[in-house]
């Protein structure tokens, strides 16, 4: 536009107040259309041909003072009000610009704004290649945003990046303890000589006699028996060790006797007779090894009158029974008319 046109605007200006605008829109329109605005603002079909309202007029008229620039604007705020401040809006703007190379200057002011509008959507900076002004303002969010999160996900990056440098020592880092971990202070020397905190344990010196469990109250020691005072194991080995205790029983020969089922069932131990029991064909006398057996008297006396080498087998197959009951030897399980014949154990007592 030449600077001529512009002289005698001026003093119309104040004549031309007609259209409800803003200030900024209204020194558009004038620098736009100086001649036609100032005298047929009112008269001139230009301005009813449009028929828009007042309100755009002034916003169309700073890309071209033509029709189509106005159709073309007008266009842009049908597509305006939709998202005025999504990226869509900018690229229509961008793209209308673009058939008109002739005007890409008067075009450049507008997208100005639009990117200040718009600093986080990062679209913008890939279709507005035009402007080099988006370009450059575009780039600068993404940055805020890459860099905690480059911190978040490779804090060890960072780490080697502050070890090149050469200034901080490596740390020494755990990383099963997470980032609470890290934190806390290192264990002393003294910590380490100390023993591990225990629950169960009162304390690793206490005696363990002190906490041993109370014999009656346990339910595994149900099966225990209390023996009586001189009568542990140690005090049958004694008493078997002496050959002058008769253990075998009263009214027996001093050899081995041939002892049938029946004979082995009468010695049930009741009415003062002797209580025998048979192991593997020999026949014992377990009477005297009654207050001495740690099972109890209870026990031992289920295999009374005939044979308890099942019994025996199922509760303590590690136990020597020749070992313990040796001296206890009444002779050996002979069927009854085996017995009847042999006619005693004066056989027996040969044989040895
Ligand atoms: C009717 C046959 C018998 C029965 C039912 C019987 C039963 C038992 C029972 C219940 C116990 C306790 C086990 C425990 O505390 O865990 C025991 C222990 C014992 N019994 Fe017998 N018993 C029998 C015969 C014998 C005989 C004939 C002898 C000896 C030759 C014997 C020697 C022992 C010994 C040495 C123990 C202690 C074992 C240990 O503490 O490891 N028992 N018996």
């Amino acid at each position: 536009h030449p600077p001529a046109t512009w002289a005698p605007q001026p003093p119309s200006e104040k004549t031309s107040a007609k259209p409800p605008t803003t200030g900024s829109t209204r020194d558009a329109v004038e620098s736009l259309e100086p001649d036609v605005l100032v005298e047929d603002t009112q008269s001139t079909p230009k301005a009813s041909a449009t028929n828009v309202p007042s309100i755009e007029i002034p916003s169309l008229h700073l890309d071209n003072e033509t029709k189509p620039v106005a159709q073309n604007d007008h266009q842009s705020r049908h597509n305006g009000p939709i998202d005025p401040l999504s990226p869509p809006s900018t690229a229509t703007a961008a793209t209308s610009s673009q058939p008109k190379p002739s005007n890409g200057s008067l075009m450049l002011p507008p997208p100005l704004p639009v990117p200040q509008l718009l600093p986080p959507s990062p679209q913008p900076s890939a279709t507005a290649s035009t402007t080099s002004s988006k370009t450059t303002s575009m780039p600068p969010p993404p940055l805020p945003r890459l860099r905690p999160i480059a911190a978040q996900q490779q804090p060890q990056q960072s780490l080697s990046s502050s070890l090149t440098s050469g200034r901080y020592p490596p740390r020494p880092t755990n990383p099963a303890a997470g980032p609470a971990g890290s934190l806390r202070p290192p264990p002393s020397a003294a910590s380490s000589l100390r023993a591990p905190p225990s629950r169960s344990s009162p304390s690793s010196l206490a005696p363990t006699k002190l906490i041993a469990k109370p014999l009656s109250s346990s339910a595994s020691n149900k099966n225990k028996h209390i023996l009586q005072p001189g009568y542990s194991p140690l005090d049958w080995a004694a008493l078997t060790s002496n050959p002058n205790n008769n253990l075998r029983g009263k009214n027996l020969p001093p050899t081995l006797i041939r002892v049938t089922p029946s004979m082995l069932k009468a010695q049930n131990g009741r009415k003062g007779a002797d209580a025998w029991t048979s192991y593997q064909g020999k026949v014992y006398n377990i009477t005297p090894y009654l207050p001495f057996h740690p099972g109890g008297k209870g026990e031992l006396l289920r295999g009374v009158g005939k044979d308890s080498g099942q019994l025996f087998m199922e509760i303590h197959p590690w136990v020597n029974w020749d070992a313990i009951l040796g001296e206890c030897l009444v002779g050996i399980l002979v069927a009854e008319t085996e017995a009847e014949s042999s006619g005693g154990g004066n056989e027996l007592d040969a044989m040895d």
